[in-house]
């Protein structure tokens, strides 16, 4: 690749969405979640998507793991349009590691019939790490989710909520992928460990991986996320800075989760005024 190729390839974000669309179902079944979505992550950057439920954030972000099919539009991810991918590609894509994933639920995320040490090595060996090699690289990630080495010989099934959802956010990075897709990775967790694993998620910001970061509450985004996309009835409303988006929201649905955010709430409006903004919302 030429100085210039690489340079290219450096600007070029790591994932892009353009005018994207998504329905489930057909005919008078059929259902349209996402109706012309555009967003786009650069290299190393942190984006969270928030919205209420049933708004379409997990479908937006199984579309760009191919679970989902784009109806329109298109997807690049590294430069490479996944939106028409036929099964073959994207296993030859998972194979490369560019994107991986961390759901609310460990469980999903991690093989339960495999020890923790076999989940971490697998996406390694996979592309013709040798085993030694590989289980030195899992330990090193481990001790990035701050857990003990112990737990390798174990199954998910022998761990803590907290433990394995610091496993699953473990082998999302083993394979040091340009991007971690996080659909409510905190969602299941209690209060402690929430914070726990916001902490490890923050600290990613430095290693280069782009994030983007799903949830319905404002609150655990906003303080990791550099940009915030506001997914409303099946459309980005508001896409800014994180500190833009929460202390001048522009669209009355984001104001109306800044006002209900909890953790959020020096900028809280009254709720006569959630009242106000909620009666916008219905016109
Ligand atoms: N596999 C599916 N088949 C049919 N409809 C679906 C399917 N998955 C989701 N939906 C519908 O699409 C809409 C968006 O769902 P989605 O799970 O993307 O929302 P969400 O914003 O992630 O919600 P939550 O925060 O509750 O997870 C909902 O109305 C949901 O019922």
């Amino acid at each position: 690749m030429s100085a210039d190729d690489q340079q290219r390839a450096g600007d070029r974000p790591i994932l892009a969405v353009e005018d994207l669309a998504v329905h489930y179902g057909a005919g008078r079944r059929r259902q349209s979640v996402l109706d012309g979505v555009s967003l786009s992550v650069a290299r190393g950057e942190t984006v969270g998507i928030i919205g209420e439920t049933g708004s379409g954030k997990s479908t937006f972000a199984r579309t760009v793991l191919g679970l989902v099919r784009a109806g329109r539009g298109r997807i690049l991810i590294d430069g490479e349009d996944v939106a028409r991918h036929k099964p073959r590609q994207w296993q030859a894509l998972r194979r490369r590691g560019v994107v991986q994933y961390v759901f609310q639920d460990p469980l999903r995320s991690l093989d339960p019939d495999l020890t923790i040490e076999d989940s971490l090595v697998e996406p390694l060996l996979v592309r013709g790490m040798r085993r030694p090699e590989a289980v030195e690289r899992a330990r090193a990630y481990l001790g990035r989710v701050r857990l003990d080495e112990d737990l390798l010989p174990r199954l998910p099934g022998e761990l803590s909520g907290g433990q394995r959802q610091r496993v699953a956010v473990a082998r999302a990075l083993v394979a040091e992928p340009g991007l971690i897709i996080l659909d409510e990775p905190v969602s299941a967790l209690d209060s402690a460990n929430r914070v726990g694993v916001l902490e490890i998620l923050k600290g990613l910001r430095d290693s280069g991986v782009a994030l983007l970061f799903i949830s319905h509450d404002l609150g655990s985004v906003a303080g990791i996320a550099d940009r915030i996309a506001v997914l409303y009835q099946g459309r980005f409303v508001e896409v800014g800075a994180a500190r833009d988006v929460v202390n001048t929201p522009r669209h009355p649905y984001t104001r109306l989760l800044v006002g209900s955010a909890p953790t959020l709430r020096s900028a809280a409006a009254a709720r006569a005024r959630r009242e106000e903004l909620r009666a916008l919302l219905r016109t």
